[in-house]
């Protein structure tokens, strides 16, 4: 392909003293990314308490912090790297876009002075290869530099229609490439969608239900639909050919929890394995969402233990049963043990 490296230099480093890329990204409990803004005091006084309860934590320097704080929230993200412990919690930031002032500091700040402690960096409106090419050949110059052993890894938000007309090149753009983040509140812009939402649906976008040919008068039901269920199964595609990690976005109406709720659930049953939380009251939700109904285990549980060797075709409850039904149990089971492992609560509830 052109502009793609071939397959026996994929995996080599891209700078001299850069650490090996990785073969496979690690699967990790993820189920919100966590965002914050470290230009706030108040808020990273917060984080010693937050990080336990999250899968992601993520300092955010791009949309969201004002262009006078974008110093202070740099060196707040680099505050918090170097004074706190993140177990078994990952550490993000995400940058300022490639075209900003401030993208090549943020950059260089992340991994020289915060690199022992992030986990990935998140990269926003990403169009095409080329910009993952460029941070991907930047991060490992400056890996070099800060002698790291283990390579950051790289997430792109898909927000603009030409990142989703190149979603599949971008996925497969660099060995770093973890995983993709539906940005609907830039997508909508970028598309000139009339909407003015952070997320979640519109009342505006639904079909109706024909006439009663007996009552033309009579009132006709509605149905909204979901205006980013053909960008998020593109992407849920695009991820799962390239071997990376699918997720839904922002949802901006904070106080709407029964919406946010929905439209993550819309989400993971879709094969997304988190969403953004931007409050604390959309973490538990996020937890319940992403995180298997214990039903739903011991459903799966049951299905693979009738199955005997996965093969072959059983009925079950009056449902048909086989090779395909036990695959998606196996998915379902395989998230359930890996969340027990973090998750003392669930461990109990799924009795694994
Ligand atoms: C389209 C995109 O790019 S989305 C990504 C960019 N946007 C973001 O990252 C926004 C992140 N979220 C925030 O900044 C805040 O939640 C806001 C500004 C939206 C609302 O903040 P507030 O008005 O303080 O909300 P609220 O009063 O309900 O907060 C309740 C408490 O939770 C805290 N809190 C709110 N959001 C967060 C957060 N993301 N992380 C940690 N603590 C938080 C508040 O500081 C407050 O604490 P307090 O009770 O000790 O004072
Ligand atoms: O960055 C996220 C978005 O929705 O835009
Ligand atoms: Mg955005």
């Amino acid at each position: 392909m052109i502009g793609m490296r071939p397959p026996k230099d994929f995996f080599r480093p891209l700078a001299v003293g850069a650490p090996e890329p990785l073969r496979e990204i690690p699967v990790r409990p993820s189920r919100m990314i966590h965002f914050f803004p470290p230009s706030v005091d108040k808020m990273v006084a917060k984080v010693p308490d937050i990080i336990p309860t999250v899968d992601v934590l993520l300092a955010n320097l791009e949309d969201g912090v004002p262009a006078t704080d974008k110093d202070a929230a740099r060196a707040g993200m680099v505050r918090v790297a170097q004074d706190n412990d993140f177990g078994e919690t990952q550490f993000w930031t995400r940058i300022n876009s490639l075209d900003s002032p401030w993208c090549l500091d943020d950059l260089t700040a992340a991994v020289l002075e915060a690199g022992e402690a992030l986990d990935v960096i998140m990269v926003p409106k990403v169009e095409g290869p080329e910009d993952i090419h460029y941070v991907d050949r930047l991060l490992a110059q400056l890996e070099a530099k800060a002698g790291l052993d283990t390579p950051l890894q790289v997430h792109a938000i898909l927000e603009t229609a030409r990142g989703v007309a190149n979603v599949e090149e971008i996925c497969g753009a660099s060995p770093r490439m973890q995983g993709l983040s539906l940005g609907p509140a830039d997508l909508a812009a970028n598309r000139r969608m009339k909407t003015t939402r952070v997320g979640g649906g519109h009342p505006g976008y639904l079909v109706r239900s024909d006439p009663d040919a007996d009552n033309p008068e009579a009132a006709r039901a509605t149905f909204q639909q979901d205006l980013w269920h053909y960008t998020i199964a593109r992407m849920v595609d695009a991820c799962v050919t390239h071997g990376i990690l699918p997720f839904y976005g922002p949802f901006g109406d904070i106080k709407d929890t029964q919406a946010c709720e929905d439209q993550f659930r819309n989400a993971y049953l879709l094969g997304c394995v988190g969403a953004w939380s931007l409050h604390p009251v959309q973490i538990g939700i996020a937890k319940t969402v992403f995180s298997p109904d214990p039903a739903d285990v011991a459903h799966a549980k049951r299905v693979v233990d009738a199955m005997g060797d996965g093969t072959g075709a059983i009925m079950l409850d009056g449902k048909m049963e086989d090779d395909a039904s036990v695959k998606q149990c196996r998915v379902v089971l395989e998230l359930a043990r890996e969340l027990s492992a973090r998750d003392p609560e669930l461990a109990e509830a799924y009795d694994l």
